[in-house]
């Protein structure tokens, strides 16, 4: 049985380890190995610290998500833990990480998976740490035997990385009937058949994901870590607008800041899941295209005009900017 890391969403406590009985002692191997992985990867001291800290760095760079930050680095510190205990020869378990990630559209989820998925690559539990996103029509087919087939497909392509299934509780809408049972139980049996050779995150709305997991016991014991993504205030989707552009070269004059906040402030008091990123950064790219319609006539703009996003190009006027301040 593997160990348990339950990261429980609403609090700051330190991850709560289930560890049952531990059957393997590796003190009569020479050279320690993460069990169970059919990779048998020797763990050697050649994780990349540096690698490791730049990918932690850019977690911390993203805006917000103070909670995701932290259970990220507890689960970084509990994996190099076991990987220390490993080359000790104290007992080793295999890790089950399979996640599930809880949250609006645009909150960071894949994200976050994709940083997930390199960091554990660097430290050596996944090989490749590339990312597959799919959504249900990815994983279920048309007639008997197609869905098994296409989930196993994509398992397939995800091995040594990361699985990520979005509104993954589509999954089990149709009830015991529907083709989305079969893809369920595939990823069931592909989670023991190739333990430890992928990591699966299954993410989507809170309530949806409750609902899914609450119908499906035996996937919800599989997974022992909860992240949850709260919607972005306004100040940290203001600051999200404002390093999309800063990363691309273009920066808000003062007036266009106060346009762009007067925009969101709008959008989010009339749309209750419009605290999100992407529809940031959908806004600031298309920002940026009136800007470079504004400036096409210009052939002499000047090093400043070709940075600056001014208020029309939001297409929002001055006055409107001037009266949200
Ligand atoms: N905290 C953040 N800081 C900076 N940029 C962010 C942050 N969160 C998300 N983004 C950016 O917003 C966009 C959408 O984020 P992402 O795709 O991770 O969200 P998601 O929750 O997976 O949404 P969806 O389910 O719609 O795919 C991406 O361009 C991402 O880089």
């Amino acid at each position: 049985m593997p160990i348990r890391i339950t990261f429980r969403p609403d609090d700051h406590l330190p991850p709560v380890v289930h560890s049952p009985k531990p059957k393997v002692a590796l003190e009569s191997q020479s050279e320690p190995t993460v069990q169970n992985s059919k990779f048998r990867k020797t763990i050697s001291n050649s994780t990349d610290k540096d690698k490791v800290e730049e990918i932690l760095s850019e977690l911390d760079a993203l805006i917000g998500l103070r909670k995701v930050k932290e259970l990220v680095r507890e689960l970084q510190a509990y994996v190099e833990i076991q990987r220390r205990r490993t080359r000790e020869k104290l007992l080793a378990e295999s890790l089950v990480l399979h996640m599930i990630f809880r949250g609006n559209p645009g909150t960071g989820k894949t994200t976050v998976a994709r940083l997930i998925g390199r960091l554990f690559k660097e430290m050596e539990v996944l090989q490749k740490g590339h990312i597959i996103e799919c959504e249900r029509a990815d994983l279920v087919g048309e007639y008997i035997g197609h869905t098994a087939q296409k989930t196993r497909e994509q398992v397939k392509k995800a091995l040594g990385g990361v699985l990520f299934i979005d509104e993954a509780y589509s999954l089990a809408r149709g009830g015991e009937k529907d083709f989305g049972k079969e893809a369920i139980d595939t990823l069931v049996k592909s989670m023991e058949d190739h333990k430890n050779e992928f990591i699966l995150i299954l993410a989507g709305y809170r309530h949806e994901m409750d609902w899914f997991l609450q119908t499906n016991p035996g996937l919800r014991s599989r997974f022992p870590i909860y992240i949850d993504f709260p919607d972005y205030t306004l100040d940290e989707l203001l600051a999200i607008g404002e390093t999309m552009l800063k990363d691309r070269q273009y920066e808000f004059s003062f007036e266009t800041r106060e346009a762009f906040r007067f925009m969101l402030q709008g959008l989010l008091n009339s749309h209750p899941y419009a605290g999100n990123a992407r529809l940031v950064r959908n806004m600031a790219e298309r920002a940026i295209r009136k800007q470079a319609v504004r400036l096409y006539q210009k052939p002499n703009s000047t090093r400043e005009e070709l940075m600056q996003i001014l208020p029309i190009d939001l297409a929002i006027d001055e006055n409107n900017a001037r009266n949200s301040s």
